[in-house]
């Protein structure tokens, strides 16, 4: 189990541009394709190799080829917004998605879709999702995916809160989480302080 905040310049840059609140939805996700595409680089930098044999134009010699179905699970809806970001570096990728809303009173999430590509007990999974505020959403999630036979899964989050990292890392001790961003607290209101708002309306221009 570990959790890894990842330390990088651009990603500062970029994150603050998506946590001003007169950032167009245009720009928000500009951002958050290019943060998607530094955090898959970081993530997958350790994913399972196999030997390949391989002919360049000057001899034959071995290369290597990730050897692990990946499959990417975005938390819908802003969840989505980290899939572009991810295929790129990821081509081969399968795509499950899991449908949350966290109801606004209670915090508790509730489940409304869910759709998994075969061949997840062999595969490694990665959930990603913008925000990780109470974790209610990302244990849920995590839930159904285990339900469904996963056991590699790796949990991916541009924002987390520690109420959230704590309930997460209890619940779900065998998953990893990496956050681009440990933000301070959660408001009253279940909002990361200072985070950058509603991620699903900021990338979605509703309201
Ligand atoms: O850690 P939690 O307290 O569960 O909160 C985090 C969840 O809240 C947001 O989704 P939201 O419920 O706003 O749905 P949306 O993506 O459709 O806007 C966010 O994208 C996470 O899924
Ligand atoms: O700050 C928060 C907390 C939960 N969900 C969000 O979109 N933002
Ligand atoms: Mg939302």
């Amino acid at each position: 189990m570990s959790v890894k905040i990842l330390d990088h310049a651009l990603i500062k840059h970029k994150l603050s541009i998506m946590r001003d609140k007169n950032t167009s939805t245009y720009i928000f996700k500009q951002n958050l394709d290019e943060i998607a595409m530094l955090m898959a680089y970081e993530v997958s930098k350790d994913f399972p190799l196999k030997l390949k044999d391989i002919e360049t134009p000057v001899c034959k010699t071995t290369g290597y080829e990730v050897d692990k179905q990946i499959v990417l699970v975005p938390i819908l809806r802003a969840g989505i917004g980290l899939v572009d970001g991810f295929r790129t570096i990821m081509p081969n990728a399968k795509i499950g998605h899991i449908g949350m809303y966290r109801d606004e009173e209670t915090l508790i999430p509730h489940e409304y879709y869910a759709r998994f590509p075969s061949g997840l007990e062999s595969s490694k999974v990665i959930i990603v999702d913008p925000m990780l505020a109470t974790g209610g959403s990302a244990m849920d999630a995590i839930k159904a995916i285990k339900d469904r036979g996963a056991k590699d899964i790796m949990m991916v989050c541009l924002v987390g809160a520690p109420e959230g990292v704590k309930a997460l890392q209890e619940a779900h001790p065998d998953v990893d989480i990496t956050l681009a961003a440990l933000d301070h607290h959660l408001n009253e209101k279940g909002y990361i302080v200072p985070g950058l708002g509603d991620a699903g309306d900021r990338l979605f221009g509703t309201d």
